[in-house]
């Protein structure tokens, strides 16, 4: 069973876009934690709203043109980092190695496809989980992420705590900051908008942009499988972000769904402005996008396309592991750049699980089942290490096209 409930109205004493959010919050909303203290909830709440946004309106707006070039065409984006960020990885060395291992992937997508490659990092804000049960294998609350509970195996780690709200805003700024002083230009960051208390508390109004309320927790929100229902309180809140926003399509996806996505996010048919990104497995990618891509296509909306090759492909291993072929990732993206290809439209990126760390959690390029319990240190879904993430960024380069 999944969690899920209503958001309390937003009370907005910065005035912030209310009446709108508002709306979206009274809305139906899937896996939702159950915070234990209502009153905490609200003074978390108060104190993120009263905090800087940990991004500026003018790098989302720079974000946004380097995703309409992606429509068109002219730019590829990778997208790519750990499946769940986690306290205790919000390291020098963590960070270090994820983003490096993001910047060489994309300099080398950029190299050998010609096309400027877009760096978006999944870190900085990647602190939540929704969950396909609401218990675990042990009858504990799941983990639903670090910015919810926590992962040891105890009930009282397992309590949604709101004050991990401010945890996470403090660790996102910790990364944020690393990102920054990295040297590696303008990497953006990007996070899946689950958590509505603390989305909906780091809407900040932009002036210049006629008040247009801008995400102030990552460049790129994307709404998950799990909280897609175009009648939900995410689809309802990323109608109302200025940032650049993506959803995810799994297998029953329909195209009239994915027409409505299109319709209700794009309103305003900025190209850009919003990204498809298809999961659908390997088993089922070549039968169901191509009806999507057409219906979209035909909309005239001109989206982001992008793959990620990871959540439609988990498997659990003969030895226990949650985990994911390399083959079959494989096996997806060449089946979404075929369907592309098949139907004269661009494939504009690709989404990764992936970590600079040397893990053994997804089966391929070195690494065989047997191992997978070396180095397992996932808090949630099986990255690709290095090795593998390499093997799938040159993949990657051999099948964008050129002169789209
Ligand atoms: O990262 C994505 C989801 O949280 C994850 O795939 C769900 O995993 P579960 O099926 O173990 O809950
Ligand atoms: C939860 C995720 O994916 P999806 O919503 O596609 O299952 C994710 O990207 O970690
Ligand atoms: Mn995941």
């Amino acid at each position: 069973m999944m969690n899920s409930g209503r958001l309390a109205p937003v009370g907005d004493p910065t005035g912030c876009c209310s009446l709108r959010v508002a709306v979206a919050a009274t809305r139906p909303a899937a896996q939702l934690p159950g915070w234990r203290d209502a009153t905490r909830v609200r003074g978390v709440r108060a104190a993120l709203r009263g905090s800087p946004p940990l991004v500026a309106s003018g790098e989302v707006d720079l974000l946004s043109a380097r995703l309409a070039a992606v429509a068109r065409g002219a730019a590829f984006v990778l997208l790519g980092g750990d499946c769940a960020e986690t306290f205790a990885g919000n390291t020098d060395a963590h960070l270090r190695g994820n983003l490096d291992l993001l910047a060489r992937m994309a300099a080398e997508l950029g190299r050998r496809s010609g096309l400027p490659t877009v760096g978006v990092a999944r870190m900085a804000g990647q602190f939540a989980k929704p969950r396909s049960a609401a218990t675990d294998a042990d009858g504990l609350p799941v983990y639903r992420g670090d910015m919810v509970n926590g992962l040891a195996a105890e009930p009282a780690a397992r309590e949604a705590d709101p004050d991990r709200m401010l945890r996470a805003y403090r660790a996102s700024s910790t990364a944020i900051d690393f990102l920054r002083a990295s040297g590696h230009g303008r990497v953006f960051t990007a996070h899946e908008a689950l958590v509505l208390d603390y989305e909906q508390a780091l809407l900040r109004r932009e002036p210049s942009a006629g008040w247009a309320p801008y995400s102030g927790s990552a460049h790129f929100l994307w709404i998950g499988e799990r909280t897609r229902d175009l009648d939900g309180a995410h689809i309802a809140f990323a109608e109302l972000v200025a940032n650049p926003v993506g959803v995810k399509l799994g297998p029953h996806t329909t195209p009239e769904e994915a027409v409505e996505y299109v319709r209700r996010l794009d309103p305003h048919r900025v190209p850009g402005r919003l990204t498809l990104i298809s999961r659908m497995g390997s088993r089922r990618v070549r039968d169901v996008l191509p009806a999507i891509i057409e219906k979209v296509s035909a909309s005239g909306h001109a989206v982001v396309w992008q793959c990620d090759p990871m959540h439609g492909n988990t498997v659990t291993s003969a030895t226990g592991h949650k985990t994911r072929y390399v083959d079959q990732v494989k096996d997806e993206l060449t089946g979404y750049f075929e369907v592309h290809r098949g139907l004269g439209t661009f494939p504009g990126g690709v989404h990764l699980e992936m970590t600079g760390d040397d893990v053994t959690e997804c089966v391929g390029g070195g690494v065989a089942e047997s191992d997978l319990g070396a180095r397992y240190e996932t808090a949630c879904d099986p990255r690709l290490n290095p090795a593998q993430a390499w093997e799938i960024a040159t993949l990657v380069a051999d099948l964008i096209p050129t002169g789209y």
